[in-house]
């Protein structure tokens, strides 16, 4: 690939990016690109960086020092609705969603379609709401939940998917799901990955942040490993083994250093 098409393909890049707070240095100096369209894992051990380099991206925290851009341009969200507003959506690991609530009203919490809006009235458009709750379910992710469950009767896995499909409402150009599995059972991690090739499918820019490597070596395109808050090096999954990824996480040495050793 030619530099320059590289270059057209770039989301996001991320340059010379550190976070201290007070006297931890959480991320330190960190520039690698994310690249339209692919699946990139950020993996690496707890206390890594990884969260802090995401809470950057999505405006929960404002970098010490370095930049961002959003393709091609410099950018620096303040909040997390300046990096929604931006196209960057994220889906956390506590799901966040209301139990006694149905699915389709956890999908558009706070963003319902309107029949009918004049000063304090409105009036919920309920047709509109089940229908693109179905729409998002059924046509986008391929699974047949039905919006008006009740959330607290849905299993791990189904619960993970409406956080996503609650992301997807505001038809984000990238997706970050920060430990998207942690908490389900193998079937609930399978749902969940076979959701994400659906949306890689339809050429949705993923960033999963992990701290299961065996999982998103099979799933990601490249993968980004953090030791104790920098780079330990960036790959290609189909070009690293468990065992690769496993040491690199261990030890911050990059690919060819171990191979050197
Ligand atoms: N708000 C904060 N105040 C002080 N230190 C913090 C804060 N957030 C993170 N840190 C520190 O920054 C470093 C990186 O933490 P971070 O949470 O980004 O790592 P992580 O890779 O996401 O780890 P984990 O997988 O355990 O969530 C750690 O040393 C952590 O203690």
């Amino acid at each position: 690939m030619n530099p320059e098409s590289a270059q057209s393909q770039e989301k996001i890049r991320f340059e010379e990016i550190t976070k201290k707070f007070g006297r931890v240095v959480a991320i330190d100096d960190i520039s690698f690109s994310v690249h339209d369209g692919e699946i990139l894992a950020l993996v690496g051990d707890n206390g890594a960086g990884k969260s802090t380099l995401m809470n950057v991206l999505c405006g929960i925290h404002e970098p010490t020092s370095g930049k961002y851009f959003y393709e091609g341009e410099s950018v620096r969200f303040a909040s997390p609705n300046e990096a929604r507003d931006c196209g960057i959506e994220t889906v956390y690991q506590d799901l966040a969603l209301m139990d006694d609530l149905d699915v389709a009203t956890n999908i558009f919490l706070g963003k319902f379609p309107m029949r009918f809006s004049f000063g304090p009235f409105n009036i919920i458009d309920w047709d509109t709401a089940y229908a693109q709750a179905a729409e998002l379910l059924e046509g986008q992710l391929n699974q047949a939940i039905d919006p008006k469950t009740e959330v607290e009767f849905l299993s791990g896995g189904q619960r993970q998917l409406v956080a996503i499909a609650r992301s997807l409402a505001f038809d984000p150009d990238v997706l970050v799901l920060d430990e998207p599995t942690s908490a389900l059972s193998v079937a609930g991690t399978e749902l969940v990955y076979d959701t994400i090739e659906t949306l890689q499918d339809k050429g949705q820019t993923q960033i999963i942040v992990s701290h299961n490597f065996e999982e998103v070596i099979s799933v990601a395109d490249r993968i980004v490993v953090l030791y104790q808050g920098n780079v330990a090096d960036i790959v290609d999954a189909d070009a690293v083994t468990r065992g690769e990824l496993s040491d690199m996480i261990k030890t911050g040495k990059s690919a060819a250093e171990l191979k050197a050793d």
